[in-house]
């Protein structure tokens, strides 16, 4: 069969083929910043992430300011995008820790300040525990700064743990630290 025909016959790929491609799947992402100018970074990222190959932004929620959770630091910029991928969990993880570190990030303390911090929250319903990687990221349940921005461009998204969709998850923490980012 000739190129041109498999291209229109996805279903016909094995994982053996050259042009093999995962599926096609939504997966969601935190983003956040405290170091640095912010909302530049967080835009800069966002527009990164969604120009790679494999990648296609498919929302991006507005800009909150919310009070540091962990040890005393500054305020944080956060949000949350969603993405259609066609990439394996583990590749979209490498891609994010690749985009942290072009902007800057070092790796200090636990829950300290950070110019950039990319979370893979959700991949589609996946559940995926491993020493490097753990999807849905174990603590987005307990995150106001998460749930608000992620509430807002996927509400109906099933946490696949809990049981819960997203709109739920939001109403069972305190927001009262997580404030809308006039204008963005
Ligand atoms: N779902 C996930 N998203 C991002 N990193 C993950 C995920 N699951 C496991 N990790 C691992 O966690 C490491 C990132 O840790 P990081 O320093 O960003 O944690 P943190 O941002 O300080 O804390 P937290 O994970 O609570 O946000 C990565 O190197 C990665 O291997
Ligand atoms: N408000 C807020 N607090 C945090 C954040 C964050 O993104 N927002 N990230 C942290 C490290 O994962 C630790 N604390």
């Amino acid at each position: 069969m000739s190129v041109e025909n498999k291209k229109n016959s996805p279903e016909i790929f094995t994982k053996h083929d050259a042009e093999f491609k995962p599926k096609i799947q939504a997966s969601a992402i935190a983003l956040g910043s405290n170091i640095g100018d912010s909302l530049a970074i967080l835009e800069a990222a966002t527009a990164e992430l969604a120009a790679i190959a494999g990648i296609q932004l498919t929302a991006k929620s507005s800009w909150y300011i919310t009070k540091a959770v962990g040890p005393p630091q500054p305020d944080y910029i956060n949000g949350c995008i969603s993405l259609q991928v066609q990439m394996s969990p583990l590749e979209l993880l490498e891609t994010l820790l690749a985009i942290e570190q072009k902007f800057g990030r070092v790796r200090q303390e636990r829950w300290g300040p950070r110019s950039l911090d990319l979370d893979l929250l959700l991949y589609d319903d996946l559940i995926i525990d491993t020493p490097t990687l753990q999807i849905p990221h174990p603590r987005m349940q307990e995150r106001a700064f998460v749930l608000v921005p992620l509430a807002e461009i996927a509400p109906d998204w099933l946490e696949p743990i809990s049981g819960y969709v997203i709109r739920e998850l939001v109403k069972k923490v305190d927001c009262s630290d997580v404030h809308l980012l006039k204008g963005s």
